[in-house]
This record gives structure tokens, C-alpha cells and sequence, in this order.
């Protein structure tokens, strides 16, 4: 489905991300993982259209989406998690997500001659709210979400444009340990229906565990390993680019 072949970002003479061969499955969930600084949002830039690679091609269905702006990636259903700040906290949590679909539909014109297209707008944005469980906060306002809770409306606000593969920025950072298990059980429900695949980088090891059907392990911008859990695990390589971090 989404696959780079020998991907490569240098800034000067050092490989931010070096020479990275990945290919990600229907309905494949890929954990990504590796020491700080190891290039794996820059990775995502990469792969999302956000950075120009310097060498290498990303592939969508076969088709060479490397020299497309990031709109255009999103618009053949390449998805990536909205910052926080795209959030609009003073707007409600169901008009947060209304406004992302209509920005995804927007694109098609003829929707918005159509009786019944405001409707539509919101039965879309309130079966993404359910999705992510969290349709009965639909009229708080975003801006007094726990951070839990935050994490779900973006990837509300994800769902909304329809992806077909979702990549994930460390959705559990700043999410309280109680809520974890919660949003795990959103997560795992994304690759659920329609063959989506998810990239994830997270530096949880216990949640990468739970989710990932493969692990992807990057060290200095290069990929390590990539392979089962269990097989990444038992990876001494793997072991020695952790020494002095735990794994
Ligand atoms: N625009 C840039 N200019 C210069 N160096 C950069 C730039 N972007 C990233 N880097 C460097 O590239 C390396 C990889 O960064 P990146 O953020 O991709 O790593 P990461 O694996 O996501 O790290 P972390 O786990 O800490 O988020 C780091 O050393 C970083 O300082």
C-alpha cells in the first residue's frame, strides 16, 4: 500500500533519514521506534510531503507520490494526525470536526449544490466523534478537553478526511497513564474496517507491543530491524542502539 524505497533526507552531509526501505500492508499497523533523535518524525515529514526527501521514492498503491505537495497526499488517503494547534478551542468539539470534513468535501463542489449536503457534513462528523468515543462530548468546547480526550478529537479531525493510511505522531504523549488503555482501544479500532494501515511512532514500548502487527526500529536515520515484536525484541542490535535508554 504505502512503501519508500531507499528514502533519504540530508541536510549538509548528514542523513537525517537514511536510505529507508518500508512497505506497510492493508490493514497493517507498522509501530515505529528508536532513541531520541533518531529521525523518526522526520520520517513522517518525509513520507507526508512536509519535507522534500534528497533521494529515494514513496509509493501510495504504486504510484510515486514523492514530488506531491502534502495536500495532494492527504487528498489519495495519506492522513497524519492534526497538531493540537489546528484545534480551534474556542469552537465546539462536534464543530471542530464538522469543519474538517467540509474542508475535506469543500474540494468537491457539486456536494455543496446538493440539498441535504449540511446534513451529511454533520452525520460525517458525528459518526468520527463515535468512532473515537467521543460523541457525547460533541458540545464541549476543544479548548477544555482533558488531554486524553484530545488526543480522540484528532483523530477525529483525521478521520474526517477519509484516509486510508493514518499516520501517528506519539498519539500517547501528555495522556494521563489511566487514560491509556481507552485510547489503545481507539487506536486498534482504526485498522478495524477497509483494510486502513497505521504508522505509529511511539515511544510507549508497552503500547507499541499491544498494537503493532510489525515493528520498525530506527537508529541515526537508518532502519535497524524491522520485523514481528517478538523478533525486534530479541534483536541484539536492536538491544545495543537502546543501551543507556530503556527499551
Ligand atoms: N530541520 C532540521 N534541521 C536540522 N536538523 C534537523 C532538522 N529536523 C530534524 N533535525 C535533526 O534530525 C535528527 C532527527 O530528528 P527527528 O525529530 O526526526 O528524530 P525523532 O526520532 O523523531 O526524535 P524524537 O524521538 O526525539 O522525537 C535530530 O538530530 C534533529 O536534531
Amino acid at each position: 500500500m504505502l512503501a519508500t524505497r531507499g528514502l533519504t533526507w540530508r541536510i549538509g552531509e548528514v542523513a537525517i533519514v537514511d536510505t529507508v526501505y518500508l512497505d506497510l500492508a492493508p490493514g497493517e499497523f507498522l509501530g515505529v521506534i528508536g532513541p531520541n533523535g533518531a529521525g523518526k518524525t522526520s520520517l513522517f515529514n518525509l513520507i507526508t510531503g512536509l519535507r522534500r526527501a534528497t533521494q529515494g521514492r514513496i509509493t501510495l498503491d504504486g504510484r510515486d507520490i514523492g514530488s506531491l505537495p502534502p495536500h495532494r497526499r492527504a487528498r489519495l488517503g495519506l492522513g497524519r494526525t492534526f497538531q493540537a494547534s489546528s484545534v480551534f478551542g474556542s469552537l465546539s468539539v462536534r464543530e471542530n470536526v464538522r469543519l474538517a470534513v467540509q474542508a475535506y468535501r469543500g474540494g468537491s463542489m457539486k456536494l455543496w449544490r446538493r440539498a441535504g449536503a449540511d446534513r451529511e457534513v454533520a452525520a460525517a462528523a458525528d459518526t468520527a466523534l463515535e468512532r473515537v468515543g467521543l460523541a457525547h462530548r460533541g458540545t464541549a468546547l476543544a479548548g477544555t478537553l482533558a488531554h486524553g480526550e484530545k488526543r480522540k478529537l484528532e483523530i477525529a479531525l483525521l478521520l474526517a478526511g477519509e484516509p486510508r493510511v493514518m499516520l501517528l505522531d506519539e498519539p500517547m504523549a501528555g495522556v494521563s497513564a489511566e487514560d491509556v488503555p481507552e485510547l489503545v482501544r481507539v487506536i486498534r479500532s482504526l485498522t478495524g474496517d477497509g483494510g486502513r494501515s497505521v504508522l505509529m511512532v511511539e515511544h510507549h514500548m508497552d503500547v507499541i507491543l499491544e498494537l503493532a502487527d510489525r515493528i520498525a526500529v530506527m537508529h541515526h536515520g537508518a532502519l535497524l530491524a524491522c520485523d514481528t515484536p517478538e523478533t525486534v525484541m530479541a534483536n541484539p542490535t536492536v538491544q545495543e542502539a537502546y543501551l543507556g535508554e530503556s527499551l
